[in-house]
């Protein structure tokens, strides 16, 4: 199996917002558009996946191989969020490299190493030399560089997969991890805890139906995504390999969204320049998640009012309508019945929408005997993921930990605790963690007679606070403390030593 991989291009696979005054108008020229166009059959790749940063950023990878798919339909297109809150930090890219680059293990791989930051161009070329897997760096030649001089080329670059002592060192590490046979789809990865059993036996129910629409409530990182994708799983529509399709609607313009929903006819407003099938009319058979659905307009309200009372889609710009068999399933953590109090929403959606309910609660709201659960089942997932003992949370962070707000809920508790696999081998300290926590415990730390407020505490007295205390836990040695602080160089150290008086 040949696959190709690469990131998503945030600037060059769309069209300049100016030129359009829209947001995230794919363009079949940018970096993928051209792969498809020039590569992808020379090499006859069986699937091409696409990279992105962050769950926001899915909404603009969907419209780019939405765009792509409708243009090459034959070729396979996957998308895969990368889960990457900082798209420089090299360590955290390798390790979901080489998980990713695991998974693909017998396959041919061809990465374009080009799209993403220049810390992604880095870690690719590094896995590439180090793990000795069947990869290929690939590059896009622009037309001016080549021979012929009129259309861009995509070319394999001719090099060897180095011998050198980093090089060994990774690949090391990669046959360690590839003997022990990890696969990250094998790892169990969703936490049915008990406050979730409620919304796993309605998920079971409504999974039984073939239509019923469902409306999933919850914060962001409450597992809504994955609750929609269990339902289509468990249907009959997912057991007989229907499509499921997924569309975040806050990310785009009233007629941007109706085109990926219903699709467009060639012109039917600037930038339109071919027909495109929609979102609805792919998913046909099978399932539509539809998250923010609290933030859509009242003219989206309606058409989709429309859309299910006739079960039948018009592409903008069509004056024909075509009959569609999709199960709906919505998500929102918007209040909708405070909404139509307000004449925010439909009432009449709403109760289309809401014939099965899900609702998810926050992380906080289910209790520190859960959120330790939690915390565990993440230090498990990531050790078995990186082959790795499982770490362990020093008292001191476990009680910061289960008073903690979690705004983020289990999403940002699993991105913490990888964090902090990158931070520490064995016991996490208060200095691992993240400075806005750092911060809030400094803040309930000191009593409001020396700290009157919250918002007085000034980022000197922050970091301040943080110096001391990581000077004393290395017992004054200034390159331990280095190393866990962070700063470039031990003469940035020595310099805040001195402003602050330490
Ligand atoms: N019960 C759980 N067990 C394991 N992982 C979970 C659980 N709930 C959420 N997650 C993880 O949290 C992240 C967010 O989940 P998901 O995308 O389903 O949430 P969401 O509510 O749709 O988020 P948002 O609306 O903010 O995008 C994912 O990485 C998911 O794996």
């Amino acid at each position: 199996m040949k696959t190709i991989i690469s990131w998503l291009a945030y600037t060059e696979d769309f069209l300049k917002a100016d030129d359009l005054n829209q947001r995230y108008t794919p363009k079949l020229q940018g970096p993928n558009g051209t792969l498809h166009e020039r590569f992808y059959d020379e090499i006859g790749a069986d699937v091409h996946l696409i990279l992105y940063t962050r769950p926001t950023d899915k909404a603009r990878c969907l419209s780019l191989s939405n765009a792509l798919k409708e243009e090459w339909p034959s070729h396979q297109i996957a998308e895969r969020c990368m889960e990457l809150d900082d798209p420089t930090n090299l360590d955290l890219i390798l390790v979901r490299m080489q998980a990713l680059l695991m998974n693909q293990k017998g396959n041919e791989i061809y990465l374009l190493f080009q799209t993403g930051t220049h810390v992604i161009h880095l870690a690719w070329g590094l896995s590439h030399f180090a793990l000795k897997q069947h990869t290929h760096l690939i590059q896009i030649v622009p037309q001016q560089y080549t021979s012929h001089k009129r259309y861009n080329e995509v070319v394999k670059l001719e090099v060897e997969q180095s011998s050198t002592a980093l090089a060994l060192f990774i690949r090391e590490q990669g046959e360690e991890q590839r003997k022990q046979e990890v696969s990250v789809e094998r790892l169990s990865t969703f936490q049915w805890s008990k406050g979730l059993l409620p919304a796993k036996h309605m998920a079971e129910q409504i999974a039984q139906t073939d239509k019923t629409t469902t409306l999933i409530r919850g914060g962001n990182g409450t597992g809504k995504e994955y609750i929609a994708r269990y339902i289509h799983e468990q249907s009959r529509r997912g057991k007989e390999g229907k499509p499921y399709r997924a569309i975040n609607c806050s990310a785009f313009t009233d007629e941007l969204l109706s085109s990926e929903l219903f699709g467009h006819e060639k012109g039917a407003f600037t930038g339109a320049d071919k027909k495109r099938k929609g979102i609805l009319e792919e998913a046909d058979g099978g399932t539509v998640f539809l998250d923010e659905i609290g933030d859509i307009s009242a003219f989206m309200q309606q058409s989709l009012l429309r859309v299910l009372q006739e079960q039948e889609i018009r592409p903008v710009g069509s004056n024909r309508s075509k009959k569609i068999n999709v199960r709906f399933i919505t998500a929102t953590n918007k209040p909708l019945e405070k909404m139509i109090e307000e004449d925010k929403f439909r009432m009449d959606l709403y109760y289309r929408l809401a014939i099965g309910e899900i609702d998810l609660p926050d992380l906080k709201e289910r209790g520190k005997g859960e959120i330790k659960a939690f915390i565990q089942f993440f230090i498990e997932q990531q050790a078995e993921k990186l082959k790795r003992t499982p770490i362990q949370l020093s008292e001191r962070v476990e009680s910061i930990l289960l008073s903690h707000a979690f705004p983020g809920n289990v999403r940002e508790l699993q991105n913490l605790i990888e964090g902090f696999y990158l931070k520490t081998t064995d016991t996490v300290y208060i200095e691992h963690l993240p400075l806005r926590m750092k911060a809030q415990q400094l803040i309930t730390d000191n009593t409001p007679a020396s700290l009157p407020t919250p918002h007085l505490l000034r980022w000197e007295d922050v970091e301040k606070e943080h110096i001391r205390f990581v000077m004393q836990h290395y017992q004054g040695n200034k390159t331990k403390a280095l190393k866990a602080l962070g700063y470039g160089s031990i003469n940035t150290l020595k310099k805040k030593l001195e402003k602050y008086q330490l």
